[in-house]
Parts: C-alpha cells; structure tokens; sequence
C-alpha cells in the first residue's frame, strides 16, 4: 500500500516535486493539506530549490477534498473542522509565491483538487485527465478559490456550465479553453512540468496568476446578463438546491470586486453551505452509493468476478429490449430470443429505437450505435443459448411459464451459465423449483426504461450462490447501473417499500383532495412527477396487476381504489393512448385533463370513505406525510427483516429506482431527520381515523419508543429470524 502523506524531493535541476499520496484518490484530507502547507513552505526556503511540481501519486492527481470531513462535520456540527485552505495555502503559499510552481496533472482532478491546480502558474496534463468542479453535486460550492479561478481561465459561460453540471471536461478540451497549458503523454508529464516550470523561473514562459487574470472575464454588463439567464435557469431547474444561487452570487461578488472578494465570500458561503440539510442529504447519498459495493460474504471472501461476454435475453417486451439495448451499449454481446417472428421483429425495433434515441439526443455517436447494434442477434430457439454465460428472462409474469423456461435453460446453457430472472414479483425458489441449479438463479431486476434507469435490484435466494451475486454485480457495474444487493420478497426492496406509495395517493384522493393538488405536492417536495403522473407513464394496468399482488401478500395493510379500473373502463390507459389525469400533447407540457372529475367523483361514492361524505381538510404538510410516511412505515418492514443489508442501501434504491430527491438523502435518512416519533404518532392517529392502511409497524414503534434512529442496524438475530 502507498505511504499516505506528502513527499518533496529536489531533484539536481533545481525543481522540487511535491507528492500527493493518499490512496486510492489522493484526496485531500486533513493531513494531507497539512502536509502540502508544510513541503510547500519547505519548497519555498530552501535555496537549492527554483522551482516546483504539484502532481498526484499512483496516476491520479486528486479526487478533490476528503468528503469524510464532511461527514463528521454533518456528526458533529463543528465547522473548525474546516481547514484554511482557500486564502493561506492556494492564495498566500501557492499562487503568490516568490517560486513558480506548475501543476502535473493525470487522471483526474476534481473539486478541490482541481482548485489546487488553478492556484499553481502553469497547468500541464496527461491525455484524458478527467477535471472537474463537482463540488454542487454535493450540496456546497467549491470551497478553494474555484468559483473564482474557473471563470478566469475558461471564461463566464463555461465556468458557471461546469459548476452547476458538476460534470467534469476531458484535458483535451482543456486545452482549448485555456484550462491547461498542454497536454502531455503520461510518461512526459513529469520531465515536461520540470522544464516549464523553470522556464517560468526564467521569464521565458508566463508566470500567470489565475486569480489575477481578467481577459476571459466578460464586462460586467454582459456578464450580469449571463448571471441572470444562468439564475433563472437554476431557478426552474434545481428550486430545491440553494448552491446553485448561491454560486452564482459567489461568482459575482468576484466580477464585480475582484477575485479576493470572491475568494473571501466563497469561503463564508461555502461554510454556510457545508451544514446545510442539501449537503447533509448529498454527502450521505455519496457514501451510501458506494458502500452498495460492499456485500459481506460476497465482496470480502476473495472470489474473483468471472466473464460474461454474451448474455441471452428471454423477451423482447418493455423490460427485455429495454435490458438488451443497456448490455450492447456497453459491449456485451446479446441473443435476443423470443417466440415468434412478430414479437422478435418488434424487439429488434424497440432496441434500434432505444439506441437511436441516444443518438438523437446528441448522448451516443452514430458509430457507437452501429458498434452496438452489431451485438445483437435475434433468436427464436434456444440453439444459441449453448455458449451463454448469463441468461436474463424477462418474459410475462407467470409462474408456471417460468418454471418451465428454468428448467428447459438448465438443460441447454452452460452449466456455468448465471440464470437470471427480471421478476419484479416471483419468489425466486418458486421460478427455479423445477431445476437443480437453484445456486445460480438469481433475480436482476431492472426499472423500466432499463436502459435509462440507474438501479439493479440483485435478488437473492437462500441459495443462490456468491460468485454468481459477484458476476451480476460486475456486470451492473459494466452496464453502468448501480447494483443493489437485496432479498427475495414480494417486491424486493423498492417495490416493496413503496407499494403504499400510489396507494395512500389514491385515498387521499379517495378522502377528497385533488389529484393535481396531490401531484403538486409531491414534485415540489421533489420528485420529478407525482403519483398520478406516474402512474400515467406506468399504464394502469401494470398498478392494478401490482396492487393485486401486494393485496395479496399483506392483506389488512393495502388500499385498493376502484378508480384505475373506471379510467380503464372509459377508455383511458395514461400516457400511452394519451388518455390519462393528464392531457399530452407534442411539444407542450402535461396539463391537468379536467374532464377526469366525474371519474374520481364516482370513486368517492364507491369507496364512500369520506368522513360524514365530505372531503377531509388537509394542509400541504399533512398530504406529503400521509403519503410518504406509510412508505417509511414500509421501510420498517423491510429493515426489519433484513431484505436490505443496510439501511443506507434502501436509500440509494428509492433514489435510483423511485427517483426519490437524492438532496433528502433517500427515504430512510429523510425519515431519521423527520424523527420516527412523529412518524409513528402521525401513522396512529391515522390508523384511528382512517384505518389499518396507516397502522405503525413493531419497528417504528419500537424505535420511536426507544429514541433509536431507523437506520441504526438491525440486530443480526432479529433480521435473520425474518429474512427471505
Ligand atoms: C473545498 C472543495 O471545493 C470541496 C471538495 O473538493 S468536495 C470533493 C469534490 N470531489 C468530488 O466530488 C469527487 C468525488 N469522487 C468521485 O467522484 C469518484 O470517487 C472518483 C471519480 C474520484 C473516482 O471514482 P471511482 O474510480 O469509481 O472510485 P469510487 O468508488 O467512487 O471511489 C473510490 C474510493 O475513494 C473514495 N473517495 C473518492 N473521492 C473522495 C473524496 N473526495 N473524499 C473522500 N473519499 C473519496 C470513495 O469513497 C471510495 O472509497 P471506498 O473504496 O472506501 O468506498
């Protein structure tokens, strides 16, 4: 392992190279900044020394400033955690120093290690170094100078575009835009920044201070307009994010009064920001998406991923084309197989489309999509399926129709080959009952568009075994979704936890709020559609087909509102026919279809759960909590049994998978700053009222008695007396 710390050496031309070393990122811990303060203090002492290097050890410059920092100040409340960075080490100790020093930059650098850079003289980087600024990701703003530097060096439109995207640029662009000085093949990189750096030394190249510079910057009538476009914007846009005004003000303090100001404002913003429930949210959800990765027994015990270059798809539905187009777009190849030449024909189709769409929407180049078309084949027998090394069958929800297709996949694949099921519903050992290979039968459960939607549900059995959790984990991973490893229940883990979701939506309804009150309600909390929405991008069909599924499992907890089947009945099935809450219409945003009314008038009178049969009154507040909190109440369950490895896994999933606001941290972080207390009293009061819907579970009630947060672990014995 690489020694943590920062190293200088002189070398005989005078040039001393300092050394990040903090694997596997180079972040910027404590320790770390501490130590560049102190070799850069050295550097700038020693006579022997001219010039200096910034680069980074093992081929990264640096991922930016240690989050985990973050996250003990979001523990603890102490912002003197905070090191001084921004004016005593990038001002004071680098960019104003009596000695050039040059930035070495390879792999990536990101956030405060980019600043970093752009307090150095001279920048030179290594072909296809990733920099970037997303310090916004996280709920702050750059915090060493960045908001300043960055406009300086590429100008006003590009600067706020990077900032606000938080998608960094290729050094190759950064090169044309002024952010790097040159590019530099890797084993270069070193020998060159020496050179530049002295002749920086010897005035025979620039000695720039990016805080000083000007000629990029627009005048300040021009660049008050684009702060305004890039406010309103922000506006429409991020309305739940306040680091996204917040930087803009930044940057402008700065034009207006030059970059120390900014610098200066940067710093107090960025100390206001760092404590802010958005950062806290989005610092959580960083750390809880990694630790997806981590699956004890599986990730730990040494096995080594195998693989899995051609993966057959059973299906060429919704799911099944959805799930080829993600594998060919990432080099895998796919055996299309359905059962007839129609459906086959109409996969093919949908795959085409689903890539074209890519194309179109300016995401994938024309050649790539050639590439990746080339990776289909269609079938229709399983005569291809002999060399697979992974099946996904993605076909109807229909037990004995899977059983069959398991045992009919066990005598042709491979015996190698992963058998993989995109149930969204069906308990693995049922799927897999007529077959011995019960060991490599797992679940992949992807969310519809499959080639869109970031979250892989990996369902496993008691049975299935760990290299074959580790393959589909590594091919997630390929395919660029973040694989969440869960049990096998009615549901899984999002499906599960959210089934009240629509449900409490309809009762409210039911109750007597307004649909598009309700809709309104649950977008401006965040989420990029309500429930009614949703489930006109869904289809009615699928809602019921589920309810009935959930109805049946948890009887005495589930809703049932007669009003999808009426929308039905009158010839509605949502965005598909058009026909839904909403009016679509090319081109135009949904608008609220009134002429819905006599159908939810009529769904009252059926359900005739209104309180003396007139419509409850209910603020804003109270119609998100009946909402959301029976989803936590859910959440409890699936805690509580173990169908999640940790609690942070379930908020990963319901942002990936239900589009959950990642800045609310997901559904169970939101719940622990809501406070389970209020959580259970509100659930009981509505359970009295309304029924056994709202009834708290054993675990909130228990945590709420016991002031013991929801995400807190679950005892091993309490969740494996309960799991799969
Ligand atoms: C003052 C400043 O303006 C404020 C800042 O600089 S805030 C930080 C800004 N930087 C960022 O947001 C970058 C965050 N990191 C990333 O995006 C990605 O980790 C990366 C692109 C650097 C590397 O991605 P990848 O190779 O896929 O590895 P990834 O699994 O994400 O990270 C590897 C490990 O490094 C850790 N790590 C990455 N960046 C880190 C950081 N800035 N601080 C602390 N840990 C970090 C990860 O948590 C992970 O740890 P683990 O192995 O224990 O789970």
């Amino acid at each position: 392992m690489a020694k943590v710390g920062v190293m200088l050496e002189v070398g005989s031309d005078g040039v001393a190279v300092i050394t990040m070393s903090n694997p596997p990122v180079n972040a910027l811990a404590i320790p770390i900044l501490a130590g560049l303060q102190e070799k850069f203090d050295e550097a700038m002492r020693r006579s022997d020394v001219k010039a200096v290097v910034l680069t980074g050890k093992g081929g990264r410059f640096s991922g930016g400033f240690d989050i985990n920092v973050f996250e003990k100040i979001h523990q603890t409340g102490n912002l003197k955690l905070l090191p001084n960075v921004s004016v005593d080490l990038v001002v004071n100790t680098m960019e104003d120093a009596k000695k050039p020093i040059v930035a070495a930059v390879e792999g990536l650098a990101l956030g405060g290690g980019l600043e970093l850079a752009m307090g150095c003289h001279a920048r030179l980087a290594a072909p296809r170094t990733q920099l970037g600024l997303p310090e916004l990701s996280l709920g702050i703003i750059p915090g060493f100078g960045g908001t300043q530097r960055l406009p300086r060096l590429l100008g006003l439109p590009k600067a706020i575009e990077m900032m606000r995207s938080s998608k960094p640029i290729m050094s190759e662009e950064g090169k044309k835009l002024g952010l790097i000085d040159e590019v530099v093949p890797s084993g270069d990189l070193l020998k060159v920044s020496r050179l530049w750096a002295l002749e920086i030394a010897d005035r025979r190249k620039p000695w720039l201070r990016s805080l000083h510079r000007t000629d990029k910057l627009p005048p300040l009538s021009e660049a008050r307009k684009i702060l305004s476009i890039a406010r309103e914007q922000a506006k429409k846009t991020a309305k739940n994010l306040p680091q996204h005004q917040a930087c803009l003000d930044v940057i402008e303090e700065g034009i207006i009064h030059g970059g120390y100001s900014g610098v200066l404002k940067e710093e107090k913003v960025f100390h206001e920001l760092v404590l802010s429930d958005t950062a806290k949210g989005l610092v959580h959800v960083f750390f809880a998406q990694r630790a997806t990765s981590k699956v004890p027994n599986v990730t730990d015990v040494r096995l080594k991923p195998r693989n899995v270059k051609k993966v057959a798809v059973l299906g060429g539905g919704l799911m099944g084309s959805g799930i080829a187009t993600a594998l060919i777009l990432s080099n895998i190849y796919v055996v299309l197989k359905e059962i007839n030449n129609e459906y086959l024909l109409k996969g093919i189709k949908t795959i085409e489309a689903n890539v074209q769409g890519l194309v179109s929407k300016g995401k994938l180049t024309a050649d790539k999509a050639d590439k990746a078309l080339s990776m289909l084949k269609g079938v229709l027998d399983y005569s291809d399926l002999k060399d697979v090394d992974m099946v996904i069958e993605a076909v109807i929800e229909n037990v004995s129709l899977k059983q069959a297709i398991f045992s009919e996949l066990e005598k042709v694949c491979p015996s190698h080959c992963i058998l993989a099921t995109n149930t969204s519903s069906i308990d693995l050992n049922i799927v897999g009952a007529k077959t011995s290979s019960q060991d490599r039968i797992v679940g992949a459960h992807f969310f519809s568009p499959a080639h869109v939607m970031p979250l892989l549900e990996i369902v496993r059995s008691e049975r299935t075994s760990a290299q074959v959790i580790l393959d589909l984990m590594t091919v997630g991973k390929i395919i660029k979704k973040v694989p969440v490893v869960v049990g096998n229940c009615v549901g899984f883990a999002v499906n599960r936890a959210f089934f009240p979701y629509s449900q409490s939506a309809h009762m409210l309804v039911n109750l007597g709020v307004d649909v598009f009150r309700v809709d309104r309600v649950i977008t401006n909390f965040g989420f990029p559609i309500g429930p009614f929405q949703l489930g006109d991008v869904a289809g009615y069909g699928v809602g019921l087909a589920v309810g009935k599924i959930f109805a049946d499992a948890f009887p005495g907890r589930t809703f049932k509102s007669p009003l999808g089947e009426l929308l039905i009945k009158s010839g509605r099935n949502g965005k598909s026919n058009g026909k839904g809450y909403y009016i679509y219409e090319k081109g135009n945003r949904p608008r609220p279809d009134p002429s819905i009314l006599p159908l939810v008038e009529e769904s009252r009178r059926l359900t005739n759960i209104r309180p003396g049969g007139k419509p409850i009154s209910v603020s804003d507040q109270e119609i998100l909590e009946m909402i959301l909190f029976p989803v936590v109440n859910e959440s409890c369950r699936v805690l509580e049994e173990g169908v999640v490895i940790r609690a942070s896994d379930l908020d990963i999933a319901s942002v990936l998978g239900m589009s959950f606001p990642s800045y609310r941290g997901g559904i169970v972080f939101w719940a622990d700053r809501v406070g389970a207390d209020h959580i259970y009293k509100s659930l009981k009061k509505w359970s009295e009222l309304y029924g056994s819907f709202f009834k708290p579970s054993r675990f909130l009630e228990e945590r709420a008695s016991k002031g013991v947060p929801l995400s807190a672990p679950v005892s091993s014995s309490s969740a494996s007396r309960s799991r799969m």
